[in-house]
């Protein structure tokens, strides 16, 4: 399945979030003699998935015409050919004055603070020499250097929208990430700085827009000042909810005409459906998407706002899991992570922490019965160690439960619990061969799900949601 994920600045196709960029599904391709078989991931396919023919002269050339396609930006005047521009009035009327401006220079001629539109931004900027270097992510065999560019995010000199005309409305949806009030609160601190004065919140995700008993929540400076103090999200959060025309219905009723959804792979699917409704309707309305998932499992993306928090605040559960098997005879610790299709938290919790013995990643398939199962690890760890450490993200060894086919309001596949199931077979397994292991469970899901914003994802969700709010205009 593929999605659209709209950044604030740029719009991204990618495969669906169940494939992480270190492990992207694998596509065969068949060439002729000359350029032999290869395989191609699905990052390198073109845009309409036919294969790319490297016995084309020409690919290289096609190769980048079809990733800038992918990365155009939809702008109103793809349909409102007519729509005139207007001088920006973000930056130059609410920025802080510089030293120069005291010095008598004019300000508005100095300042460079636009983006340009035919910036771009370089996604990668290792150079692989051959397919066979480290972690070497080659596009053809012979490993060719290909520019991928993206559209550079920010302010630029021409708005599309009349601030006084503009009614924004921001919708947090899916589950709850450390970071969605900071994201809210740029969002409508770079509204008002545009000169917007209508920013309402829409409670409880898109059920907020069918549900008669959730009205709209004013929002202005002073209300957002100091949400990201605190954690979960200001209006609410759900799954499931109407249907895109009853949405759409909403908007208009409402004069909603810039809308900013904060949510995963499900909210931007709803995003994009919403946008195509508009569209058809020819409903003039900015939909801009900040895409959310703590599992940090966005294609192209180097880190996604909650992530860098959620493996700091893994590392109180992996020190208590250690400390509970360290201070136990034959102690042994399991830890689940969050993770539906991706180990990136488990990983980089496991890594930071020092105190894993065994990681267990959806990426990785493993055995816990047998000669090499996890299982007879964990006895070599406690004949040499006295104890063992697990950290298994809860996507991990699926295959190894029963299915239930059971799904969330949203058609979500509702997971089972792999860190209850291998805590059972521990237990059944140290009985069996008759030695004594005191085992230890700790789930903190959403203990994590739930803490306010690191500093670090703090700065992340600040400059996320000013692009957000500096794109919506433009
Ligand atoms: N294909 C779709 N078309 C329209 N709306 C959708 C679609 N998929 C999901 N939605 C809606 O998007 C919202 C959020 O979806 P979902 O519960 O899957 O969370 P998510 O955005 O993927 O976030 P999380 O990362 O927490 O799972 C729900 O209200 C759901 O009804
Ligand atoms: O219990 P809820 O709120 O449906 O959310 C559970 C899911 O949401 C996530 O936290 C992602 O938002 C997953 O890790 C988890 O499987
Ligand atoms: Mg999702």
């Amino acid at each position: 399945m593929s999605h659209v994920v709209t950044l604030p600045g740029l719009t991204v196709t990618t495969s669906s979030s169940s494939s992480s960029s270190s492990y992207p599904h694998i596509h065969s391709l068949t060439t002729t003699r000359l350029c032999s078989k290869v395989r191609v991931s699905a990052q390198f396919k073109s845009h309409d998935s036919t294969p790319i023919d490297f016995c084309d002269p020409d690919w290289k050339h096609k190769f980048k015409q079809d990733f800038q396609e992918r990365f155009s930006l939809p702008h109103v005047t793809d349909i409102f050919h007519d729509t005139p521009p207007m001088p920006s009035t973000f930056c130059l009327q609410h920025r802080t004055p510089m030293v120069r401006d005291f010095a008598g220079s004019n300000p508005s001629k100095e300042w460079r603070g636009y983006i340009n539109d035919n910036d771009r931004v370089l996604l990668k900027t290792i150079y692989y020499s051959s397919s066979t270097s480290a972690g070497a992510e080659c596009i053809d065999p012979g490993c060719s250097w290909v520019e991928q560019w993206v559209h550079r995010a920010g302010p630029r000199e021409k708005i599309y929208f009349k601030p006084e005309e503009v009614k924004a409305a921001i919708v947090t949806c899916g589950g709850l990430c450390p970071g969605l009030n900071d994201v809210i609160r740029q969002l409508v601190i770079t509204l008002e700085a545009y000169g917007v004065k209508k920013i309402v919140g829409i409670p409880f995700g898109y059920r907020g827009f069918s549900d008669k008993e959730f009205s709209e929540v004013p929002l202005s400076r002073n209300v957002v000042q100091n949400i990201h103090l605190s954690g979960g999200s200001l209006l609410g959060v759900s799954r499931g909810g109407p249907a895109v025309n009853e949405i759409v219905d909403s908007l208009e009723e409402r004069g909603i005409n810039m809308l900013f959804v904060l949510g995963g792979n499900g909210t931007h699917a709803g995003a994009n459906a919403i946008h195509d409704e508009c569209r058809r309707r020819r409903y003039m309305v900015s939909v801009i998407g900040v895409p959310k998932t703590i599992d940090n499992d966005i294609l192209l993306l180097d880190k996604t706002f909650g992530f860098d928090t959620a493996v700091e605040e893994a590392q109180r559960a992996i020190n208590s899991a250690y400390i509970e098997a360290h201070s136990a005879y034959h102690g042994i610790g399991i830890v689940k992570l969050m993770g539906r299709s991706s180990g990136f938290i488990a990983m980089h919790a496991s890594l930071a922490s020092g105190q894993i013995d065994i990681c267990l990643i959806p990426e990785v398939p493993f055995k816990l019965h047998g000669q090499n199962g996890v299982l007879s690890h964990m006895k070599h760890l406690i004949e040499t160690k006295g104890s063992a450490v697990i950290c298994v993200a809860e996507g991990a060894g699926q295959g190894l439960l029963q299915k239930t086919h059971a799904t969330d309001a949203s058609g979500n596949a509702v997971l089972g619990d792999i860190g209850g199931y291998i805590q059972q077979e521990t237990r059944k397994y140290f009985k069996e061969i008759g030695i004594h292991a005191d085992i230890k469970y700790i789930d903190p899901t959403y203990m994590i799900r739930a803490c306010r914003a690191n500093a670090s994802d703090g700065i992340l969700c600040a400059v996320l949601g000013q692009n957000a709010g500096i794109v919506a205009s433009q």
